[in-house]
């Protein structure tokens, strides 16, 4: 029995936005061929919120991210990162996409790899040097540093992507599907890497998944996406404790109440549902 509603969450007033998205629209048009992916998407995220998006399969959420990370001109819209117009790669973002196996590089050795981007930031040496030892440990990886991704695990091999990333000391961090290849043991211990990451270092995240229980445990908000041409449908108050873990966290009740309500909605995102306007 829901003894607390569940509704559309109120925006972060106190946080400032760290990243704006407006009226944002994106159609691809080629070889004859026009789609519509994200018709009218406008959210923010306050600074060091951990925000997931969740739509059905083909929804534009890789769009948006791609969008949001500079990699894609939008139609009509805009992104806003820290108060500056995104027009390309931001400095201040980094991101973790599903596709490990393609994401590192395998002839570079795994301290080689996280150490890469911050070579191309002009960072000195002894502070590259530092950043990769303290994101290497911060993933559980310090023994592999000379590892090749190849030796590793597919769960390693994402925690090499995720400490690349954490080296990098994003203010946003990207996360598109990143444990979507990983089994479910592995998934849920990322998962739990994620939070304490995120908790540790302060860095706002925003984090699209499938996966409606991952949404629900992972973030403070969850922001589900109608199908496409994709609007927002709603945003979603996790108001479960701060302290969370795979086994307490996921047998609360208010755990089942909300991922029973994005799951509906989700459904009737499905069913072509969308928002009154
Ligand atoms: N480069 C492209 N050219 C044309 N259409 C595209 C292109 N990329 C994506 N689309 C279309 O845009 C829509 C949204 O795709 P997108 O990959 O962003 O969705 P998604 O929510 O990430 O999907 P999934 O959850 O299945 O990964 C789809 O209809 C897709 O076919």
């Amino acid at each position: 029995m829901t003894t607390t509603p569940i509704g559309a969450a109120a925006r972060p007033e106190t946080a400032t936005a760290m990243l704006d998205v407006r009226g944002l629209k994106k159609v691809y048009e080629g070889r004859g061929r026009t789609v519509e992916a994200v018709r009218d998407l406008t959210f923010t995220v306050g600074s060091g919120e951990l925000v997931c998006i969740v739509g059905p399969s083909g929804a534009g959420k890789t769009t948006l991210l791609r969008c949001i990370a500079g990699l894609l001109d939008c139609t009509s819209g805009e992104v806003v990162l820290e108060g500056e117009k995104v027009t390309g790669p931001p400095p201040g973002m980094a991101v973790v996409f599903q596709e490990y196996g393609r994401s590192l590089f395998p002839w570079m050795t795994v301290r080689q790899n996280v150490e890469l981007p911050l070579k191309e930031k002009k960072v000195p040496k002894a502070e590259r040097r530092r950043l990769v030892q303290e994101a290497l440990e911060a993933v559980g990886l310090s023994e592999a540093q000379d590892a090749h991704p190849f030796q590793l695990s597919g769960g390693m091999q994402q925690r090499v992507a995720i400490a690349r990333a954490v080296a990098y000391e994003p203010h946003l961090l990207l996360m598109d599907e990143p444990f979507a290849a990983v089994d479910a043991q592995t998934r849920a211990d990322l998962e739990d890497l994620v939070r304490s990451l995120w908790k540790r270092l302060g860095v706002t995240v925003l984090f699209v998944t499938h996966d409606i229980d991952e949404a629900v445990y992972l973030g403070r908000r969850v922001i589900v996406l109608s199908s496409s041409p994709t609007v927002v449908l709603e945003e979603v108050t996790v108001d479960l404790p701060d302290e969370r873990d795979q086994l307490t966290t996921r047998s609360l009740p208010r755990f089942a109440e909300l991922r029973g309500h994005v799951y509906e909605l989700v459904q009737q995102a499905k069913s072509g549902h969308r928002p009154a306007s």
